[in-house]
């Protein structure tokens, strides 16, 4: 007797064999390629004397003395609405690096429209026209506009060298190198079963409606990810940079048109923030929000989404990083200079404006006089300046709501009797919005500086008696409604062990004897749980999987030739 299988079958007609053999040969939309090899991008050093360095400066030069006109670019067409905000140099708040046109409702949803005509064509494209867009681009960003947007990103925003390398070069051009990396990755992942004479393949599909990307100020390469990154798996994006990140943004744009990327495909739409919410949120056609910022922001976002959520053509995919109150948890069996230099770096770099800085510190009773005593000695050696002075290690945060806002929780430690200001304080915005370091010492766990997000150079310690270390630990994982980033400073494996049980949710990148910040794409994939965010993991195959509808295909190589299964005959 026949195989059930073979007895529901005929065979192939040759009619219907030349049928299937097109379909089998059609090629798949979203099929894998083999990449050139991908690896992080170098960081630079920029020695003294050095070409490169003149060449960086004299980009910096530039950016102070010229206020560049930033248009919106709907559908490759600049238009200049002629509303618009400066962006001012943070460390000399008299010079505008930037006069950013601003979109109105009306051109938020040309944008909307333009995108949502080009999709098709963008999203049928073979894959490797798409990778090649975003391989080249990273080329450009990391060689010829390499010391515009670094210059950009320094002066706009404040980062020293160092710190726009990482960020607005290196991390930048990897974001892009390493999407396009896991996009080729995502379309191998095919079915791995098939019954007999059947074939089953999966297509990815990018979304159906248009992508906001929705970045913060402080990283430009959370810019150029969000703003374009979801056009590699075939989607068309509406960027709408940080108003205090417009021109660094603005640069990363200008790559990947020189790149080759079609007009349309990503529009580039300054706006003010809840315009750009409002419109988007109300829009039939939102296949997908990426946002990276404030929780409050995302959640007044997600808001709008759920009061408009009868409207949509499509769930929309909502993919959000926001803050943190990030730990470094010291044991008495750390190293004392490791755990003192990292605290110092994650603390401060970048004046504490990374959602990952350290600023709740926990200290055991037994060290805390040598480790204070040390972390004084380091902040005493700080210098504090303008960005590009390579001697610099911070210099002026962001705006003046910023440093309003930080003198505000400092002036509230002074005043408070459960705290004490060990070390710094002092703020000046006079020329640059300049804060200094400040070390804070608190007696209540509990206290505000302990649990809120500042976003500024403010770290707060609270010293525990050295035999409640694992009390301590429960104390971490329950003082913030955060769950982002975290180190555990100690020698001793079962420490570190009890800590990674006890702190399991309270960061999505936990750090053993490292600090918590400086993540690297395709290293640390980064993103934090609770209030912090979805958690999809910037710089992992997991964000580029949120912008991509799989739709699964199941094709009969033999035809039935009854409808009844054998068993019923
Ligand atoms: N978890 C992460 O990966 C990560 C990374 C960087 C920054 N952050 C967080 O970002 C925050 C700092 O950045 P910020 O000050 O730029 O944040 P923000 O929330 O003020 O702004 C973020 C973006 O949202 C826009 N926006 C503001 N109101 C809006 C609205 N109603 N609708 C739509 N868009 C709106 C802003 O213009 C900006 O582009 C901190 O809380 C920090 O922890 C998180
Ligand atoms: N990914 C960066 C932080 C990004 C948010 O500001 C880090 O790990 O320090």
């Amino acid at each position: 007797m026949a195989s059930t299988a073979m007895a529901a079958v005929r065979q192939t007609a040759p009619r219907a064999a030349s049928a299937l053999a097109a379909s089998v040969s059609r090629r798949p939309l979203s099929h894998t390629t083999v990449l050139p090899p991908i690896s992080n991008e170098p960081v630079r050093e920029y020695p003294p004397e050095s070409e490169e360095r003149m060449e960086l400066l004299a980009a910096c030069a530039r950016v102070r003395s010229e206020t560049v006109d930033i248009p919106c670019v709907i559908n490759g067409k600049e238009v200049f609405t002629g509303n618009t905000i400066e962006q001012r140099a943070c460390s000399d708040h008299q010079h505008a690096v930037a006069r950013v046109h601003l979109a109105s409702p009306e051109l938020i949803q040309e944008a909307i429209d333009t995108s949502l005509s080009v999709r098709e064509e963008w999203e049928q494209l073979d894959f490797e026209h798409r990778a090649a867009v975003f391989l080249k681009a990273a080329d450009l960003l990391s060689t010829k506009f390499r010391n515009e947007v670094l210059a950009a990103t320094m002066i706009g925003q404040g980062k020293n060298m160092f710190q726009a390398e990482i960020d607005a070069a290196a991390e930048a051009a990897d974001f892009y190198r390493f999407g396009v990396k896991y996009a080729n990755e995502i379309y191998a992942e095919q079915p791995a079963h098939h019954a007999q004479h059947v074939w089953n393949r999966v297509e990815y599909r990018g979304l159906e409606g248009f992508v906001a990307g929705i970045p913060p100020f402080n990283f430009t390469a959370i810019g150029a990810n969000l703003g374009a990154t979801p056009a590699i798996m075939g989607n068309v994006v509406l960027w709408k940079p940080s108003e205090n990140a417009a021109l660094s943004n603005y640069v990363v744009f200008k790559a990947l048109r020189e790149a080759g990327l079609p007009d349309g495909v990503v529009n580039f739409v300054p706006a003010a923030g809840p315009t750009f919410g409002d419109k988007i949120v109300s829009s039939p056609d939102l296949a997908a929000i990426s946002f990276t910022g404030s929780t409050r922001t995302f959640n007044t976002l997600w808001k709008g989404v759920a009061d408009n959520l009868d409207k949509y053509k499509t769930y929309p995919r909502l993919v959000g990083e926001c803050g943190g109150k990030n730990f470094h948890y010291v044991h008495n069996t750390a190293d004392l200079d490791n755990a003192v230099y990292s605290t110092i770096r994650s603390a401060f770099e970048y004046q504490g404006q990374k959602c990952s800085a350290c600023s709740r510190l926990y200290v055991p009773e037994s060290m805390w006089p040598e480790f204070r005593d040390r972390m004084l000695d380091c902040m005493r050696d700080i210098q504090v300046g303008e960005p590009d002075d390579f001697k610099t290690f911070m210099t002026a945060v962001i705006d003046e709501k910023a440093f309003d806002k930080i003198v505000s929780y400092i002036n509230y430690a002074k005043e408070s009797s459960e705290m004490e200001v060990l070390a710094g304080g002092e703020a000046d915005k006079s020329v640059g919005w300049f804060v200094q370091p400040t070390l804070v010492q608190s007696t209540n766990p509990h206290s505000k500086l302990m649990e809120e997000e500042i976003f500024g150079p403010v770290i707060t310690a609270y010293v525990y008696p050295d035999d409640q270390w694992e009390e301590t630990l429960d104390l971490v994982n329950k003082t913030s409604p955060y769950g982002l980033t975290g180190s555990i400073f100690s020698a001793d494996r079962s420490v570190i062990d009890t800590g990674l049980k006890k702190l399991r949710h309270a960061a999505g990148n936990i750090y053993i004897n490292a600090k918590s910040t400086g993540s690297v794409v395709g290293q640390q994939p980064f993103g934090g749980a609770r209030r912090s965010g979805t958690n999809d993991k910037a710089g992992a195959s997991s964000y580029l999987a949120r912008f991509t509808s799989m739709q699964a295909a199941k094709e009969c190589l033999l035809y039935l030739d009854d409808w009844k299964y054998d068993h019923m005959k």
